[in-house]
């Protein structure tokens, strides 16, 4: 099952880091977008081709320390089908390199449509009989707020496909507190959907004793994450919002258990454009301060973990 299969990568990369794709173009460096606008003009097709060959150069230089890629779908979609494309190509490439695919998908509506979203990310879209995949991922993020019966279809695919979902619970950005904190009876939302997420845990727990229903909870706000640990003791956390967002190690180490596993922590932009904090004359070597950003990254997290007697190595 999904969870396991994360596990397993994390104990023998030694790393929790999950690496954002988020292909920002004005970003991308020159030497890449250039060849691509001299072909098909400032087109989408010319975006659509940057980021594959972006990302692909980020792939090849953390596939071997790093357990999964996290492609949030909005910098694709801004593309239209051209964009579309390279997000699928991008989710194949990481695939073929060993990595999980965690879609930053969000999705989440009423249970018939949410069927279709959930064909669309983790499970197979049916056409007269003949079962399709649309979009390659192993796990996908998906939106509660329209409760239960929208998440349902997903857990089905879940246990039909040995995939996983990350359920939002806090989400990292400043505003979060603005409906996930406020309260409902004597609970806050946010522990009310956890509660929800445990759950619906339980029943989906692989051999290390977590479920592939696991929850987003933001590096920003730690003090939450110290309590959502208690209240999802099966589920694994995806923690978003290190880095770029202002998250340290500090601040993600209360998402993990004592046994050092129950989380994966998301950066993106810090990692994709470290080489804008490099010399000049480095731009030609993103990938290479990728590399040394997610090592750094790595480092950080599991000297922390190490630290608060939380070792899973
Ligand atoms: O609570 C959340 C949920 C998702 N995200 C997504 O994670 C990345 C963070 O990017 P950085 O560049 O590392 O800030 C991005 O795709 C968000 O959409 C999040 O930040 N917080």
């Amino acid at each position: 099952m999904f969870i396991d299969y994360l596990i397993e990568s994390i104990k023998k990369k030694k790393s929790p880091v999950v690496v954002g794709l988020d292909p920002r173009l004005e970003l991308i460096p020159d030497c890449v977008k250039k060849k691509y606008y001299d072909k098909y003009g400032k087109t989408f097709k010319a975006a659509s081709e940057a980021i594959l060959e972006f990302n692909k150069v980020i792939i090849d230089n953390v596939y071997d320390i790093v357990p999964a890629v996290k492609p949030q779908i909005a910098f694709y979609e801004q593309y239209g089908i051209e964009g579309l494309d390279a997000y699928i190509k991008t989710c194949k490439y990481a695939s073929s390199k060993g990595l999980l695919i965690i879609g930053d998908v969000k999705r989440g509506d009423i249970g018939s449509t949410s069927k279709a979203y959930s064909s669309a990310y983790i499970g197979k879209s049916d056409i007269e009989g003949e079962k399709l995949e649309a979009f390659p991922a192993d796990a996908v993020t998906v939106n509660p707020y329209l409760g239960d019966d929208c998440l349902k279809e997903f857990i089905e695919d879940v246990e039909k496909y040995s995939k996983g979902i990350f359920v939002l619970v806090k989400t990292s950005n400043p505003s979060s507190s603005q409906i996930q904190n406020l309260m409902s009876g004597d609970k806050k939302i946010y522990e009310i959907v956890a509660l929800m997420v445990d759950g619906w845990s339980s029943n989906y727990v692989g051999e290390y004793g977590y479920s592939s229903i696991g929850a987003v909870v933001g590096a920003t706000y730690p003090e939450e994450a110290k309590m959502l640990r208690k209240l999802m003791p099966n589920s694994y956390f995806l923690v978003p919002g290190y880095g770029a967002q202002g998250g340290t190690a500090e601040d993600v180490v209360n998402s993990f258990n004592d046994d050092g596993l129950g989380a994966v922590v998301n950066s993106s932009r810090a990692i994709l454009y470290a080489y804008k904090r490099e010399k000049d004359e480095l731009v030609e070597n993103y990938g290479a301060a990728a590399r040394k950003e997610a090592m750094k990254m790595r480092d950080a997290i599991n000297k922390t973990l190490e630290k608060h007697g939380k070792k899973y190595w």
